[in-house]
């Protein structure tokens, strides 16, 4: 009884004591976490002036300008470009920690006044921020849209656009007489390929079909893309805004209505000849109801339900439409010309790429999808092309909230760019790194699916490439098409090592002055004549 009392008071007075000394370890803690957090740094980077702050210092190419600047400050450097907060990683060290380590803070993109006019107000993939609506868009991509199944599907119509630019190559050459824009060949290639397994030709009326194959449509989508790479001041300097110097945002207002009203009248047509497939199904059960010729992906969107059960309205619809045409056509297109580009300039590659092909496929056929896994030449070349010239230089996101990285604080809300134009040039990891040199990924084990931080062509993490199956495929195929089926060669006396590697400006570089070649038939005619109806004048 006595001990009782006495713990009972011993308690007591032992109850103030620990509140005490718990609120002095908390103040203590708050101290060390203000004193720690006062000394964690910016990253180091240039200053800038007042008001544009580095603006200016980003010059035509910034992803250049920023390799060159990451000499001086290191791999993480931060700079203040107007009233934007940016940090520009140039390392695979600080690559990993950004987008493995600390992903998940940055997993939204930062939506530029074009992203905001064109992307359906946040409905489509590619500009929509981290969150369920994201989510939902990532999953039907990657389950509905860029499947096996859908790749199967369409494997002639990609070898029959191939050869149709193989075919337009050799007829415009001439028998080896003129030099060919391999730019708007290549270009072509991808975009009807790309266009075809999105909104396929059996499924549109005529004139839904002259739109797809219109000019005006194509360069609509075009110019939608280049208004997007540009720098628009206002995103930069806020009360520049409303003041739109340059009349940027009524041309993005204005290309994004145009190309919106040819997507409707794709989507309306597909629409139409979805119902009247439903109303012959319902009044005979014997006759074709969906059938095969119909699974293009706007067909899927049409028809698949959100998780709330409810169809995907007409601008979710049309955000995705527009990130297929945007991401998988130029990128594409840019990586085929680069490949054949550094081929040209380095012929001792060329040749290495055309013996394996004549060892592996030889000269009776034409090489298949089925035979690219066994080309590792082929496969080195195409690598070594996405190393050197990433047809996307600059990933870029933005942080959800503040975070720690490589000892260096940055605040919410700021801009990142990855560089992987200078991280794929790192002298640290790659002998030679400005150099095409192919052999030093044969049997190497390194890949470009976002798990090298050293070859980050797709980008990695939650919002890494989705299209990246279809992209490997395509600029596979039309090297390998290319190089089996044409004999190659620069114009004139241009010698290789003549041969540029300028940049175009913009969200993707592809050559500044276009790829001229002169191409012709390297297989047998009757190989060649087999597939293609080459013109009797060509050869
Ligand atoms: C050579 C071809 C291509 C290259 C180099 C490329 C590169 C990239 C890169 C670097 C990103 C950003 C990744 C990141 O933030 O980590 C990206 C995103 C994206 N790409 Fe590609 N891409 C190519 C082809 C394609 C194709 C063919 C499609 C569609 C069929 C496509 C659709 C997309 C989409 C929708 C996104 C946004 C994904 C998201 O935010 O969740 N891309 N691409």
């Amino acid at each position: 009884m006595v001990l009782e009392e006495q713990h009972s008071r011993s308690t007591w007075r032992l109850q103030p004591n620990l509140t005490l000394v718990g609120g002095l370890v908390i103040l203590l803690l708050l101290i060390i976490f203000k004193w720690r957090n006062s000394r964690i740094r910016l990253p180091p980077g240039p200053r800038g002036w007042p008001v544009v702050g580095c603006l200016l210092l980003l010059g035509r190419l910034p992803h250049q300008t920023f390799a060159l600047l990451a000499k001086k400050y290191g791999p993480l450097m931060f700079m203040k470009v107007g009233s934007m907060s940016l940090v520009i990683v140039s390392s695979p060290k600080v690559a990993e920690e950004v987008l493995k380590t600390h992903n998940k803070i940055w997993t939204s993109r930062y939506a530029t006044t074009a992203v905001k006019i064109m992307n359906y107000g946040g409905k489509d993939l590619a500009f929509t921020e981290y969150g369920p609506r994201w989510r939902y868009a990532r999953r039907l991509f990657l389950t509905e849209l860029v499947t096996a199944k859908r790749f199967s599907f369409f494997q002639n119509t990609r070898k029959e656009e191939i050869l149709r630019g193989v075919a337009e190559a050799i007829n415009v050459s001439c028998g080896g007489t003129k030099p060919v824009r391999m730019d708007l060949i290549l270009s072509k290639v991808a975009t009807n390929t790309v266009l075809r397994m999105l909104m396929n030709e059996g499924n549109l009326s005529d004139e839904a079909s002259a739109i797809k194959n219109s000019a005006d449509f194509q360069q609509t989508f075009k110019e939608v893309f280049k208004l997007s790479g540009l720098v628009y001041l206002g995103d930069f300097i806020p009360w520049l805004d409303p003041l739109d110097p340059k009349g940027l945002k009524k041309r993005m207002h204005a290309l994004s209505k145009r190309h919106d009203e040819f997507l409707q009248r794709i989507l309306d047509d597909h629409k139409l000849k979805l119902e009247a497939a439903e109303r012959n199904q319902a009044q005979d059960s014997s006759a074709a109801g969906h059938d095969e010729s119909m699974q293009d992906m706007v067909y899927t969107l049409l028809t698949r339900p959100r998780d709330d059960g409810q169809h995907l309205s007409d601008p979710e619809i049309k955000g995705i439409m527009r990130n297929v045409i945007l991401a998988g056509t130029d990128t594409n297109s840019a990586t085929a010309e680069w490949a054949l580009s550094e081929l040209l300039r380095n012929p001792r590659i060329l040749q290495k790429a055309q013996a394996e092909m004549d060892s592996v496929v030889g000269r009776e056929r034409f090489v298949e999808e089925a035979d690219l896994p066994h080309l590792p030449e082929l496969n080195a070349i195409c690598k070594e092309t996405f190393r050197l010239h990433p047809a996307a230089p600059l990933i870029s996101r933005v942080s959800a909230e503040y975070c720690e990285v490589h000892g260096y604080r940055i605040p919410a809300k700021t801009r990142l760019f990855v560089n992987i134009y200078a991280i794929q040039r790192d002298p640290e990891v790659y002998d030679r790194p400005t150099e095409f040199y192919p052999e030093r990924f044969v049997g190497s084990g390194k890949d470009v699916h976002g798990v090298d931080f050293d070859l980050l062509p797709f980008g990695s993490g939650a919002r890494k490439c989705p299209g990246k199956g279809l992209a490997l495929l395509l600029v596979h195929f039309i090297i390998a098409l290319f190089v089996q089926s044409c004999e190659l060669s620069l114009p004139g006396n241009l010698r290789p090592e003549e041969l540029d590697v300028e940049e175009t400006p913009g969200a993707i570089c592809p050559r500044l002055n276009p790829l001229q070649v002169v191409v012709v038939p390297r297989l047998p005619e009757y190989v060649m004549r087999e597939v293609i109806p080459i013109e009797p004048n060509s050869t």
